[in-house]
Parts: C-alpha cells; structure tokens; sequence
C-alpha cells in the first residue's frame, strides 16, 4: 500500500513538511545534516512506533516541541486512500490513529504499512546479538501468519511470570513443572512458525542474493533455542534444575537464531564488509519479495546506499528493488545520483532537502 501523502511535524529538524511521493521512486537529496534521514526515521516511526536511530523517543522529537507528528495516506486499490497518524509526546505517551479511530496498538499501524530498512547499520544484522535476528524473523513472521502474535505474546508472558519465579528462588521442580505447560504449548507453536517462515524464506534469499552477486555460497540455518532432536517440552523438564541453580530461564525459543553461514564459517568472520551488507540487503528483499508474492506490497527505505557498497552493485541492487514494484525512498547525498540506474518506465521523483525544507527538484518538476 504506498504512500500517497505524507505530513511530518517537528522529528528532529523537519518542523513541517508536507509531500506527494511517487508509488515508485523516491529519491532524497541533500547535504549532510539537512534531514533526508529524518523523512526515513518519519515513516519507519508511522510503521513500528519507534525510530531506527534511538530507543529514546525524546531525541527524534524536535526541541523545544511537545511532541513529534507523522501523518499518510495510504493507497488502497478499491476505495478511497486511508489516513493513519501517529503522535508521539514527550511524555512517551503515544497516539495511534487510523481511519479517524484510536488504535489499540502501534502493531495495527506495521499490519497497514509495512515497511523494510536498508540503511548503514544494517550489518548489524550478522554483527549483533541474537535478539536482533530473532526481531527480523519474526517481523516475517508477523506478516505471514496471523496466529504468531497472540501465541508470541502468550509465550513472553508465560516466560516473564516463571523467570519472576526462578529470580525469587525458593521454588521446587515439581511446582515449576505445573508452570510450564503454557510455556511449552505457546513456546512450540511460536517455534513452528518460525521454522517455516525460515524455510519459505531460504529460498527467496538465495535468488536475490545470486541476483546481486554470483561470487557468494550462504545458507541459513534456523537454530530453534535448544536441541533440535527434544522436544521443546522435554528441554524444559530436563533443564528445570538447572533453570533452578541460574534463576532464569536457559533454553527455548527465547535463545532462537538464525545463522548465517559461507562454506568456511559464519558470514560475519568470513565475508568483507561490503559482501556483509549485500547478504543483509538480500535478506531484507527477500522478506519483502515474500510479502509482496502474498499480495501485501510493502515501503522500501533506504538510506545512504554508497556507503560500502561499489557502483556496480548499487546499481544492481537499484534495479532490484525496482522490479520488486514497491515504494521506494532512497536518500543520497548526491547531486549525482544517476548510478542508481532507474528504468525510463520507472516513476522516479526527486526531492531537495535544505535546512529540514522539502522540495521537488527541478530535476523531479522536469519528468513529471
Ligand atoms: N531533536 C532534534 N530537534 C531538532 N533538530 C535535530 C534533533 N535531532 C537532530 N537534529 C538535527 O536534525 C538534522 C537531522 O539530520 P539527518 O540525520 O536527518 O540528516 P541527513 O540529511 O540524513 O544527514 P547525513 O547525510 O549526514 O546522514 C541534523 O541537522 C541534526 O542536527
């Protein structure tokens, strides 16, 4: 569902702006500091209610406001577009508003508009902890199957309540036992999804992956938490001692992760720098391009590509994103930004960014 408008008020230094972007290509010029970041952190804020840069909201909401605005329409096929808002307060209060009404969670916003980030920390995908990659699985998983949150927020609680248990002491396996049937139910389906998200995924992975580069052999493996050959109900009996002895809770879905492997080891010792990212960028499409084989078209953001990536895969990774026919916003700090290499069919707008001011270059004004 693209976007056909977009209001954003005081995030970081964009006091105003207001724009129609192309349901194609969108690409955001300007200086360093000038904003085009911030437009990106706007939609990523109206997709999951927290910015890609900070955990804490005070530092996107301009000084000196109370509270920070990103408005859209969003583009539906039949029908009029549909208006969803969010505000964010200083406070931390937060606002979620789609079609008029309050929404309950910001989680109705990411089913509306979902949205992928390709952006200079995106290695953190190999580089970072598990939970960074058990987060990109289950944003997959989100999407595809709608049985995987209610089981996901079940299983965290369950969680929470019986590591609460074990951080206090004082409980004895048997009691413990009688906890961990919730645990084990939820914690299984949860792990199910998961496994078959990964396996749909692998697939879409590794032709985008050979669409970028021939050079590389990567795999993925999906590591469930515990041993793959036990059920999920007889890890838990068999660690509840020692669950016991540390006070929390050691194996399960909550130790998943998805490995990313070459032939010689883990992508992140093996590979450089720039092939990281190109791996990272064709596991990000991937997921988009599972989305978009289910009819749910989604936003690409992209933020300052040339950083470690050559011309030559820029490009390839431009035209990529372009067949996959969904709404891109791509920031440069250009004037040149003709290595991105858009198709002449391709509707691609071009935006100016000055001091936080938004507006459509003249080279976007000459082709439209
Ligand atoms: N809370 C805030 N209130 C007002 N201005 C802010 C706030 N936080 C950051 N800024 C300013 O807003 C601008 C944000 O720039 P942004 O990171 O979006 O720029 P950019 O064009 O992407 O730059 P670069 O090319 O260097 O990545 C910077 O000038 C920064 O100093």
């Amino acid at each position: 569902m693209p976007l056909v408008r977009l209001d954003i008020s005081h995030v970081r230094n964009l006091s105003s702006v207001r724009f129609e972007p192309s349901p194609q290509v969108n690409v955001i010029v300007g200086e360093n500091g000038s904003g085009k970041t911030s437009v990106l952190e706007a939609i990523h804020l109206l997709s999951f209610g927290r910015s890609f840069r900070s955990h804490k909201h005070k530092t996107y909401i301009q000084h000196d406001n109370p509270h920070c605005l990103v408005f859209a329409q969003l583009h539906q096929i039949h029908g009029s577009p549909i208006p969803i808002g969010l505000q964010r307060h200083r406070d931390g209060q937060i606002d979620v508003r789609i079609q008029g009404q309050r929404a309950e969670s910001v989680i109705e916003l990411a089913e509306r508009l979902p949205v992928q980030l390709i952006n200079p920390d995106a290695f953190r995908l190999l580089e970072g902890s598990p939970s960074i990659r058990r987060q990109f699985i289950d944003w997959g998983v989100f999407h595809f199957d709608k049985d995987f949150i209610p089981a996901w927020r079940g299983w965290q609680k369950a969680l929470k309540q019986r590591n609460t248990l074990l951080r206090r002491g004082k409980i004895s396996s048997s009691l413990l036992a009688a906890f961990d049937q919730e645990l084990i139910r939820l914690g299984e389906q949860v792990n199910v999804s998961r496994k078959a998200y990964v396996e749909q995924l692998e697939p879409h992975f590794l032709r985008v992956l050979s669409s970028l580069t021939t050079e590389l052999s990567v795999s993925l493996q999906f590591f469930q938490g515990w041993d793959a050959q036990k059920s999920l109900a007889s890890a838990v009996e068999m660690g509840r001692e020692r669950d016991i002895e540390l006070g929390y809770t050691h194996t399960g879905p909550q130790r998943a992760d998805l490995r990313v492997k070459t032939a010689t080891g883990y992508a992140l010792d093996t590979l450089s720098r720039g092939q990281q990212k190109l791996v990272v960028s064709a596991l990000k499409i991937a997921q988009g391009q599972l989305l978009i084989d289910m009819g749910r078209p989604l936003v690409f953001l992209v933020d300052d590509l040339p950083a470690e990536l050559d011309a030559n895969h820029r490009q390839k990774l431009c035209r990529l994103l372009e067949s996959l026919n969904s709404q891109i916003f791509i920031t440069s700090v250009g004037p040149d930004t003709t290595d991105f290499a858009w198709a002449d069919t391709t509707d691609v707008r071009h935006f100016s960014m000055n001091n936080g001011e938004l507006s459509l270059s003249s080279k976007g004004l000459q082709e439209s």
